[in-house]
């Protein structure tokens, strides 16, 4: 078992390994859990450890992060009459992590949340360092809050019934962390497998990276924006095709465009690694977009200053930059970017 200490802005552990649950503390006062009915068992099984009798169970996906799914929770908790002194139990994905920690963090004008995550995705990102939210129709994220968890308790059985495809969707945020701390180990995903002996430690590993950058940064002032490597386009793919593509595969996507700028702006080039990437991940090929389907939601993105997006550009592992760039260039790494899909054989 793996044990991170997170220490900003606030102090919570992170436990990622089997047998996790017998080191979650006593809770000291009423508690409520939601989860994703696709682990029903394993949040039973949080649920019987820590003695909490108020479930509900969401279906996960996208939908959850819904504002209909959030208010139904919120009055799911005032029925109960959970007071603020509760904690809120979150077992599933990052979209239950998302939604669950937005619901800690407004409800009562918040109250204290664990996470228990059970996809590879939300073990090492979404769970880690507060960011919680839903979406609106007109894109990502677009509502949210900042809430930090007390405690992140990865319990990797829960793994166990994970389809390989989600699976390795999760991993491509432990790539990000690599491209972004410049740990060529977080590089290397494809070898990696439910059963494989390392994944425990690897999983750590890419968690660390998301410690590193949240401790630094937690409110997204400035470093931690290149957290969000790959999402402009990534997130946009995922608003235009209504989710249809998940949130992993069209971060990889993503990460293809910022090699491309990245090579643009003479920088290393790190299309091989991400074309290993893609092929292994083996994503829904995409319908032939145009520049113009995406722009209205790359317009949203959150990193926009005044009129101006701002862009993760990765020059090398390690070494990144966030900048507005010109649309001339934008356009141009869009055309080599359809051109890349098309030799990958992931253009419609
Ligand atoms: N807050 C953050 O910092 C942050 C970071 C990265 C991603 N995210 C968000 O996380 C979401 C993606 O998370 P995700 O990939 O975990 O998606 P998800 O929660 O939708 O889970 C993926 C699928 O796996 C199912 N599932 C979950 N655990 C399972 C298990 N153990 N066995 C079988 N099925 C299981 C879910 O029902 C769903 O169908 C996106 O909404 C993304 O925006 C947030
Ligand atoms: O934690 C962060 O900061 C991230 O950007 C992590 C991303 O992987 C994650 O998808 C996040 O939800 C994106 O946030 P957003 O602010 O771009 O909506
Ligand atoms: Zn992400």
């Amino acid at each position: 078992m793996q044990r991170l200490e997170v220490r900003e802005p606030v102090p919570y552990p992170i436990l990622v390994g089997e047998g996790v649950l017998k080191e979650v503390p006593p809770l000291a006062g009423p508690a409520a859990l939601l989860f994703d009915r696709r682990v029903e068992g394993f949040a039973q099984e949080v649920a019987k450890a820590l003695g909490v009798r108020h479930l509900l169970g969401l279906p996960g996906g996208e939908a959850a992060k819904s504002l209909e799914v959030y208010g139904k929770v919120l009055s799911w908790l005032a029925e109960k009459g959970l007071p603020r002194n509760a904690t809120l139990l979150v077992v599933g994905g990052g979209t239950l992590t998302d939604l669950g920690g937005f619901v800690a963090a407004t409800y009562l004008r918040g109250v204290a949340y664990l996470a228990f995550p059970t996809t590879t995705l939300a073990i090492v990102d979404a769970s880690v360092g507060g960011k919680t939210g839903i979406n609106l129709p007109e894109g990502k994220n677009l509502v949210g809050a900042f809430h930090f968890p007390q405690g992140v308790y990865a319990e990797l059985r829960a793994l166990k019934t994970l389809p390989l495809p989600t699976f390795k969707e999760g991993l491509v945020e432990a790539f990000k962390h690599g491209l972004i701390a410049g740990d060529e180990a977080l590089l290397k995903v494809e070898d990696l497998t439910p059963q494989s002996p390392r994944l425990e430690a690897f999983l750590a590993r890419a968690v660390a990276v998301k410690v590193r950058v949240t401790e630094e940064d937690p409110l997204e002032k400035g470093k931690r924006r290149l957290l969000n490597l790959g999402h402009t386009l990534g997130h946009a793919l995922e608003a235009q095709t209504r989710h249809a593509l998940p949130h992993g595969m069209a971060v990889a996507y993503g990460l293809l465009y910022a090699a491309l700028l990245g090579r643009a702006l003479g920088g290393e080039d790190l299309l091989p690694p991400v074309r290993r990437l893609l092929l292994w991940l083996s994503p829904p090929p995409l319908p032939p977009l145009a520049f113009e389907d995406l722009l209205p939601y790359l317009l949203r993105d959150k990193k926009k200053v005044s009129e101006s997006l701002h862009w993760v550009v990765p020059l090398a592992p390690g070494r990144l930059v966030v900048r507005p760039l010109p649309e001339g260039l934008l356009r141009e790494a869009f055309a080599a970017w359809r051109e890349e899909l098309k030799g990958l054989g992931l253009l419609r």
